[in-house]
């Protein structure tokens, strides 16, 4: 099944129609939504405005998105309003269950704005196809008035035409037996794939973050095979972890977590990841003179947070997702909303002409600031101490052995051996 938008011939607004394949229930469905066409709405006919619509996809979209809705009777109230424009979001691994989750939070206004319009692009699998079908058919259902389009595909060079934000959640899960070496591999290939799709047909302002695991050096694939894209472009899913270390940091402090800032993780989305108590503020106040128990901060806190994942996964029998879709619409809103002066959000970037005298060419997190259109900078500021930098550069070890394991995914990259002995986890893993 396929999702068309179709733009009112009189009002230029989008609707939405999940395609019907020529099913007889679904031909009626097809008549309530397109009165105006005043179709007989048999099957060849239904594939013939299928390629109509299809050619439409792309444009932009202004108006009130309603199943159903005949633009004369309109509320004129509303016919007057002006709109933003949509904004265009694309999803893989959109059948998933982080994306259960995410979309729902993205179409309800609360990462975008409550005035923002949304469409949704959503890329699966061959194998949950019907799945996807069946997400877009509960995004029918929910009746989201921001939501104005949405599309189902299994091509990552449809999908991800102009979008303004592509979310990559598709990934292959590790199976037993499967090696971190292995699994970079076979997601690499994936995400080597989606980088060329978005180097020909993604917009060139579109932002793109990785969350299929392992996210650094998937998101470093898909960077170094859109080069058209600016790099700075390209961020891999480090938020997660941050709302963790907060979460450690608040209950053993005993205060709220709104009180905590400046709270950064650094490096590789495993279980070297490193979260920075150096650096953290609770009420204002250095995190290490509020708790006062350096061993605690060594002996507990980073091992709790970087295996974090793993507890849940061990408690759940599959991975976190509901966590992890927050963490997005936050690592979302962090880019599109100034960051409060003095605070950081934590992200995985591209390490090119960082502060800290990390490794060029890494997707490695950092902390940063926004100033809301969408862009950051790498916050310059931070405290390194030995300790610290000792847990960065272990990080920071992993991925440069990650990205040779995968040189033969990134184009001119020299050949070069792959040395992953140690088969660190992954944080959602058991
Ligand atoms: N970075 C983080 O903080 C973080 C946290 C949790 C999970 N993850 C990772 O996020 C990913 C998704 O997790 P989930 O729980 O939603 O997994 P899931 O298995 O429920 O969903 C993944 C979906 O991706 C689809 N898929 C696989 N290959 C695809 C491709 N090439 N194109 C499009 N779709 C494809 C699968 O069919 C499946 O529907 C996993 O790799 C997981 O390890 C990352």
């Amino acid at each position: 099944m396929k999702t068309h938008s179709v733009r009112h011939h009189e009002s230029g607004r989008q609707l939405l129609i999940l395609g019907c394949q020529g099913r007889p229930s679904c031909r009626t469905k097809f008549k309530t939504f397109f009165p105006i066409l005043r179709l007989k709405t048999t099957a060849s006919n239904i594939s013939a405005v299928t390629a109509t619509v299809a050619s439409s996809i792309g444009a932009e979209s202004y108006g009130v998105f309603k199943l159903s809705y005949d633009v004369r009777n309109e509320d004129q109230e509303l016919l007057q309003k002006v709109w933003k424009r949509t904004i265009r979001v694309a999803i893989s691994g959109a059948a998933g269950n982080i994306s259960s989750h995410l979309l729902f939070m993205l179409a309800s206004g609360g990462v975008f704005g409550m005035d923002q319009p949304v469409s949704f692009q959503l890329l699966g699998s061959e194998r949950s196809r019907l799945k996807l079908e069946g997400v877009a058919m509960e995004l029918e259902d929910s009746l989201y008035p921001l939501l104005r389009e949405v599309r189902i595909g299994t091509d990552s060079r449809v999908m991800f035409r102009d979008a303004d934000w592509v979310i990559l959640l598709g990934a292959h899960p590790r199976t037993p037996g499967m090696t971190r070496a292995e699994l970079l591999d076979i997601n690499g290939q994936i995400f080597q794939e989606q980088g060329r799709a978005l180097d020909e047909v993604a917009s060139v302002d579109c932002k793109v973050l990785v969350v299929g695991n392992p996210c650094n050096t998937n998101a470093l694939i898909c960077m170094e095979n859109a080069p058209r894209l600016p790099r700075a472009n390209f961020h891999a899913l480090m938020r997660l972890d941050e709302n963790r270390a907060k979460c450690q940091l608040a209950l053993r402090a005993g205060r709220f977590y709104t009180s905590l800032s400046r709270v950064a993780v650094w490096g590789n989305h495993s279980t070297t990841q490193v979260p920075d108590f150096l650096n953290a503020r609770i009420a204002g106040v250095p995190a290490v003179d509020v708790i006062g128990d350096e061993g605690w901060f060594r002996e507990e806190f980073t091992p709790t947070v970087a295996n974090r994942g793993g507890a849940i996964t061990e408690r759940c029998r599959r991975s976190s997702a509901a966590s992890t879709a927050v963490s997005i619409a936050d690592a979302l809103k962090s880019l599109v909303t100034p960051t409060p002066e003095g605070d950081c959000f934590s992200s995985a970037v591209c390490t090119d002409g960082n502060p800290y005298g990390i490794a060029e060419g890494l997707i490695f997190s950092m902390p940063c600031q926004s100033r809301a259109d969408g862009r950051y900078e790498v916050v310059d500021n931070f405290m390194i101490d030995e300790w610290l930098d000792e847990k960065i550069m272990a990080s920071e070890e992993e991925l440069l052995k990650e990205r040779a394991c995968v040189s033969h995914l990134i184009p001119n990259a020299p050949p070069a051996a792959c040395e992953i002995t140690q088969d660190t986890m992954l944080p959602g893993e058991i």
